[in-house]
């Protein structure tokens, strides 16, 4: 596993960590395009030189223009140019929070501004410099770490996933709390303004992958899919939440109570489980990571509704999924409705 990440051009591996990443920032009035617009305008009092600084085109015009006018750079700027850095490297992170997931992702590795040509903001090329930049991205990742919706789950990588229905974009995160690895399958373009078509999927290996007649989640993960490929863009969240969240062989187990004459309430229950263990709270990680604020959600559960709606989200519309009624789950299905306060046209489970 590498231990250090180095960067240091903003279009490289881990560009978004530069000062020269694009990352508007807003304080007050102003919307400084980069953190490097801003450090190098606060190293004049003249207005005139901070006003050009900041219309700058490039991060690295702003960085040649506080080299123009170096002769009139403030007498103090030695003693407050650090805390300036950590101030807007803070607040970047704080207002560009899809760079802030990524910079939880790194977890504890050592982030090293590698510059040949800076031996205080970088590691001068040679590793012995003092990477006062990479210590202050350190700090600002150990704070975020700590603070919802970052502290839920971390982004580790992703990969292309072709399907029948079209290529989706698969993202791996890894759930704080249970170390348990949850997926969003992303299709299309998701910043076109207009709420995505999302499904939280729960887990279940025998519907999911075995083909099981005796309950609707296979049919529904197949159809969800094709649904988002048609909307043009959209998520598909599988969520590792087996067996409503007791787990493969507790789900065994509940269905052999099922086979002799239990409902699926009462087999979770005779098991000293609750009816429904999930918690759908860990979601609002991966849903920030994708920067959705507003969905339409493919379910028949208020309960998912209710969960999405408490962690913040927007929910446009419900859409129902009703999918896979046969004679193996319709009793199911029934208790579903009945019990667990699944919602189903007359004409689906009649
Ligand atoms: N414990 C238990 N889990 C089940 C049973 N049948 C399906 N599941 C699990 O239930 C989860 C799917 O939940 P469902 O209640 O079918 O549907 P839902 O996801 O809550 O609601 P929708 O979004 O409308 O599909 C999966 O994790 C399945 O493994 C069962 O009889 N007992
Ligand atoms: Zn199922």
């Amino acid at each position: 596993m590498i231990e250090e990440i180095q960067f240091y051009e903003p279009n490289e591996d881990y560009g978004y960590l530069s000062n020269f990443a694009d990352s508007p920032i807003q304080l007050s009035e102003v919307i400084w395009p980069t953190s490097e617009h801003y450090y190098q305008a606060q190293k004049f009092t003249d207005h005139s030189v901070q006003q050009k600084i900041l219309n700058a085109s490039t991060p690295d015009e702003a960085f040649q223009l506080s080299r123009k006018y170096d002769h009139l750079v403030k007498s103090d700027w030695m003693d407050v140019r650090h805390s300036v850095m950590r101030y807007i490297v803070f607040e970047k992170f704080r207002q560009n929070t899809h760079f802030t997931h990524l910079l939880v992702s790194t977890g504890d590795k050592l982030l090293t501004e590698h510059s040949h040509k800076d031996s205080y903001w970088g590691d001068g090329g040679d590793g012995k410099g003092q990477n006062e930049l990479g210590k202050i991205l350190m700090e600002v990742r150990d704070y975020f770490a700590q603070q919802e919706p970052f502290n839920y789950v971390h982004f580790v990588d992703s990969a292309k996933l072709p399907t029948q229905w079209g290529t989706f974009r698969m993202y791996g995160f890894v759930e704080h709390a249970t170390g348990k690895e949850h997926l969003a399958l992303v299709y299309g373009n998701l910043n076109g303004g207009e709420p995505a078509l999302i499904r939280l999927h729960s887990e279940c290996l025998t519907g999911d992958a075995l083909f099981s007649a005796r309950c609707d989640c296979g049919f529904q993960l197949s159809r969800a899919m094709e649904n988002i490929v048609n909307a043009g863009h959209g998520v598909l969240f599988y969520l590792r939440q087996e067996g409503r969240g007791i787990g493969l062989i507790n789900k065994i187990r509940a269905y052999h109570l099922q086979d002799n004459g239990a409902d699926t309430v009462e087999a979770n229950e005779a098991l000293g489980f609750a009816a429904d263990m999930r918690d759908y709270s860990f979601c609002k990680g991966m849903l920030s990571f994708l920067n959705i604020e507003s969905v339409k959600l493919m379910t028949n559960n208020p309960k998912k509704v209710k969960a999405l709606e408490k962690a913040g989200i927007h929910i446009s519309k419900r859409v129902p999924l009703q999918e896979g009624n046969n004679p193996h789950n319709h009793g199911y299905l029934k208790t579903k409705a009945s019990k667990l306060g699944h919602i189903f046209d007359n004409t689906f489970i009649e």
